[in-house]
Formats: C-alpha cells, sequence, structure tokens
C-alpha cells in the first residue's frame, strides 16, 4: 500500500562532527507503505541521519519531520509511533525475554500482562519460546536480534528504523523477517531500512536511497537505479555510484601484506 502522505520530510539536512559535515544537504520525502532501503558505503552518514529522525543526535541543521511533528519543537510524541533496531544492540543483559519485553511494552504505555501476552505470541513466531524465561546473557547473536525486532514492533508502530536488522539471523529468519517486512509495508507501515546486505535490500525495498559524501547519489526503484546506471544487480550499481572498482588491487594488497614475513 502506497500513497502520497509524507510521513517523514527531511530538507537540507546538514550534519558535522568537530569540522567536517558528515550529511550535507539530504533531502528527504518518505511516504506511507514505502519500504525504503537506505545504503551506502561505511561511514557515509546512514546510522547519523537514522538518529536524528529519532531524536538521539542533536546540533543538526535543516528540518526534519515525522509523522507531521517538526522534531525540533519539542514535542516527542513522535517517539511513541517509531520503532528501532539499532545497528549495535544494547539490550540488559542480565533480564529475561520475557523481563525485557513487559519493561519495553510498559515504557511505551502497554500493561504489563498485555505486552506478556504479545511478547509470548511474537516470541514463539521467531522460536523462542523455550528461551522466554531464561536471561538474554545465555543468548545467541541471532536470537539477541529477535528480542530486538520483537522489542520494536510491541507497540505496533507506525514507522520502523531498522539499522542491518539481520545481523546474526539464520537464512530461514531471514526469510520470515522479509515476509514480514512486506505485509507489514502492506498494511501501511513505513520502513526505513539500513543494510550492507545489497541482495535483501534490492528484492524487498519499494525505494532505494544511496547515500555517499554526505549527499543522495541515487533515489529510485530498483529498475529505475539499474536503468540509470546500466548495471545488474544492485552489488555493481552501489560499486557503479560510489565510484568504486579497486576491490582486486585492494585485496591483493592485503593478501600480499598477510603473507610478508
Ligand atoms: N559521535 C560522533 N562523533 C564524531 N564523529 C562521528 C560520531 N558519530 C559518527 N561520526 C562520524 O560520522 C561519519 C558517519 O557515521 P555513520 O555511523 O552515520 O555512518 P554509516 O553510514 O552508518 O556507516 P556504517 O555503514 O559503517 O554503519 C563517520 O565518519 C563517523 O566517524
Amino acid at each position: 500500500m502506497e500513497n502520497r502522505e509524507p510521513v517523514i520530510t527531511i530538507r537540507d539536512l546538514r550534519m558535522k562532527y568537530s569540522d567536517r559535515y558528515v550529511l550535507n544537504g539530504i533531502d528527504l520525502e518518505v511516504f506511507k507503505g514505502q519500504i525504503i532501503g537506505y545504503i551506502g558505503p561505511n561511514g557515509a552518514g546512514k546510522s547519523t541521519t537514522v538518529k536524528i529522525m529519532l531524536g538521539l543526535v542533536e546540533g543538526y541543521t535543516g528540518e526534519v519531520k515525522i509523522l507531521g511533528t517538526d522534531i525540533s519543537s519539542g514535542d516527542i510524541s513522535y517517539k511513541r509511533r517509531i520503532g528501532y533496531v539499532p545497528e549495535i544492540a544494547e539490550v540488559y543483559d542480565t533480564l529475561t525475554a520475557k523481563e525485557y519485553l513487559t519493561f519495553i511494552g510498559e515504557l511505551y504505555g502497554i500493561t504489563r500482562e498485555a505486552a506478556d501476552e504479545k511478547a509470548r505470541r511474537l516470541v514463539d513466531c521467531f522460536g523462542l519460546k523455550e528461551a522466554y524465561n531464561s536471561r538474554i546473557s545465555s543468548y545467541s547473536k541471532g536470537m539477541r536480534q529477535k528480542v530486538m525486532i520483537i522489542s520494536s514492533l510491541l507497540h505496533n508502530p507506525d514507522i520502523l528504523f531498522f539499522d542491518e536488522p539481520l545481523s546474526g539471523l539464520d537464512a530461514n529468519s531471514v526469510m520470515v523477517l522479509k515476509e514480514i517486512l512486506t505485509l507489514l509495508a502492506e498494511q501501511g507501515k513505513t520502513i526505513f531500512y539500513s543494510s550492507h546486505i545489497m541482495d535483501v535490500v534490492e528484492k524487498i525495498s519499494s525505494r532505494i536511497v544511496l547515500l555517499g559524501g554526505g549527499q543522495i547519489l541515487a533515489d529510485g526503484t530498483f529498475s529505475e537505479l539499474k536503468d540509470r546506471s546500466k548495471e545488474g544487480s544492485l552489488e555493481q550499481i552501489f560499486n557503479q555510484l560510489t565510484g568504486f572498482n579497486e576491490h582486486r588491487q585492494i585485496a591483493e594488497a592485503f593478501v600480499a601484506a598477510v603473507q610478508e614475513a
């Protein structure tokens, strides 16, 4: 489901750390029901953009509106309508999944009982039923990631920000998550999806935004990007648009250095 109601509006967004601009004039309108694949080289500023939208990073210039609210206005009620899976999960390790998820549910204003019931159903879908009452410290990487994904969805948000959400997930879980994202978008949720796994981004995104040098280098559907760059896969398009073709030389220099006595 896609319509023309903007849920995220970014105008001339700039952000600098010390004297260096990390974001150098980003303009972006995201519409309800879109799955935005937000991609770019390491250090391009993807996480910075997401953290600004979440209200976690200050000091930017330009305008950022989420669900109609200018996030610099002091009105933070929009935060109840967004969910976030960070790249590096800071989970309270000593809690069980049940304790963690009911705690997060309560933060979002859901009763403990309702959060527990919902969390159980979601945990069950991800095959974590047995581990629900175990401490998260005993979880594998993928199991933790599933808890993070569940915690971002407990309050049924309208916009989801996913930063490398597949990290640690096995192939079966990736398939399930891809379907979940597609279904959520069909229900009108907007998904802002940042990842380096190009074949997944290529498949699930309704629109791909490529960031480089603090600016948007490309913005369109996969087929539009393909037409424009005359390349086959998103990986190749990414290489071409970021001006990268030295993988072989870099690998050779690396291996030569490894082999030196
Ligand atoms: N708190 C900070 N202080 C100083 N520099 C920062 C800070 N946070 C990010 N940066 C710098 O801003 C740039 C963009 O970082 P960001 O994490 O947004 O990139 P990214 O596109 O998400 O990268 P990756 O793909 O590696 O996750 C990097 O050069 C990083 O060093």
